[in-house]
């Protein structure tokens, strides 16, 4: 029997590892693979990933649907190898990614299909910033417009008739999907993971599409189809991107933080300066605490959370990483060094 894939998108933020997490825990019992890719270079949300026991595979420094398609399929032909340690696979995509260069694979190659079935692709939108994201990118409008389901996701964050709005601007953007509510202590799990996508209306050979990328892999791309009954969308259209505006910056660093002063620093640059940095995500050693500290931007929104205890013999390496457009290195260096303690340890 193929296993059931979901695919998990959304842009930046937007909570894609907090459902994650929650479907996770939710269903103890399965055994899960998971597919993490991360734009950036540093590997984050790996690390963010609630239960030990579930067979992780990070892709970073790329999008999968895009320039690291090939690798998509050298991964899902290992799994394919392990397949008796695994029940189901869930992909997280990078916050930019399209989910219809992920999906293709599946929909498309037979020697794929045969060992995986795309369930589900579920859309995660951030209520508090989608507007700000629909304005300014492309990317979230992809995301969207491909799902089968889509969570308008940080329900806690708006008023509820800014939420009923919001769902209508959703539907309009892709009336064939469900589109369901939630926040992280609340997510309905249960009904989300029960949509399965239909594919009567986007498997048939005429409208499905060819690979988004010419790839050295054996799998060549087929005959462009034409879209009317289905979502996905010509790949012309959106496949020249490598996300060539949208960059990411990923720093490490040996010293430890001081986090006080490192969260107001960013803090303050966000506030003043934040227009284009979409994301900020950290996983920072503080001089004073035996904890990994996580912390994250989404808009100009910061938070910390405690993260899990260095080891006794673990280097307490900081990594973090700022997602945005036309971002220059030199300006964040600066500004992490100076909240770096140096003569600490
Ligand atoms: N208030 C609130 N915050 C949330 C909710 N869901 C997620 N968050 C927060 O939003 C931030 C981003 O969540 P993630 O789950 O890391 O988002 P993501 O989509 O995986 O992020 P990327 O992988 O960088 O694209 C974190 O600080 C979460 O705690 C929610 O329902 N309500």
């Amino acid at each position: 029997m193929p296993k059931d894939v979901t695919l998990l998108t959304g842009f930046l933020g937007s909570g894609k590892t907090t459902l994650l997490n929650a479907i996770l825990s939710d269903r103890p019992q399965t055994r899960f693979a998971l597919i993490e890719n991360e734009f950036g270079e540093e590997s984050i949300d790996g690390q963010l990933v609630m239960r030990p026991d579930v067979d992780v595979t990070e892709l970073s420094n790329g999008c999968l649907c895009c320039s690291l398609n090939d690798d998509l399929l050298n991964v899902l032909e290992a799994l394919d190898d392990r397949r008796d340690k695994f029940d189901e696979l869930i992909i997280e995509t990078t916050g930019i990614a399209d989910p219809s260069g992920v999906a293709v694979p599946f929909l498309m190659l037979p020697i794929v299909k045969r060992s995986f079935t795309l369930k589900r692709v579920i859309c995660l939108v951030d209520a508090e910033h989608v507007e700000d994201q629909l304005r300014d990118t492309e990317e979230a409008i992809q995301q969207i417009s491909f799902s089968d389901v889509i969570l308008l996701n940080k329900t806690d964050r708006v008023s509820p008739d800014y939420l009923a709005q919001l769902q209508d601007t959703l539907r309009s953007l892709n009336p064939f999907a469900q589109v369901l509510l939630g926040h992280k202590e609340a997510y309905p799990v249960d009904e989300l993971m029960r949509i399965e996508r239909d594919t009567a209306a986007t498997d048939q050979p005429a409208t499905l599409l060819p690979l988004p990328l010419s790839s050295t892999n054996a799998f060549q791309p087929l005959a462009k189809g034409i879209q009317n009954r289905s979502l996905v969308r010509p790949v012309h259209q959106h496949h020249h991107h490598t996300h060539s505006s949208i960059v990411s910056l990923s720093f490490r660093f040996e010293e430890p933080f001081n986090l006080t002063r490192l969260y107001n620093q960013l803090t303050t640059l966000l506030l003043y300066q934040g227009q284009g940095i979409y994301r900020i995500k950290g996983i920072i050693a503080d001089v004073q605490r035996p904890n990994r500290m996580i912390l994250q931007s989404v808009g100009s929104t910061m938070t910390l959370a405690e993260g899990a205890n260095w080891l006794p013999d673990e280097s307490r390496i900081s990594r973090i990483v700022f997602i945005g457009k036309l971002l220059k290195p030199e300006g964040f260096e600066t500004l992490l060094k100076d909240c770096l303690t140096k003569d600490s340890q």
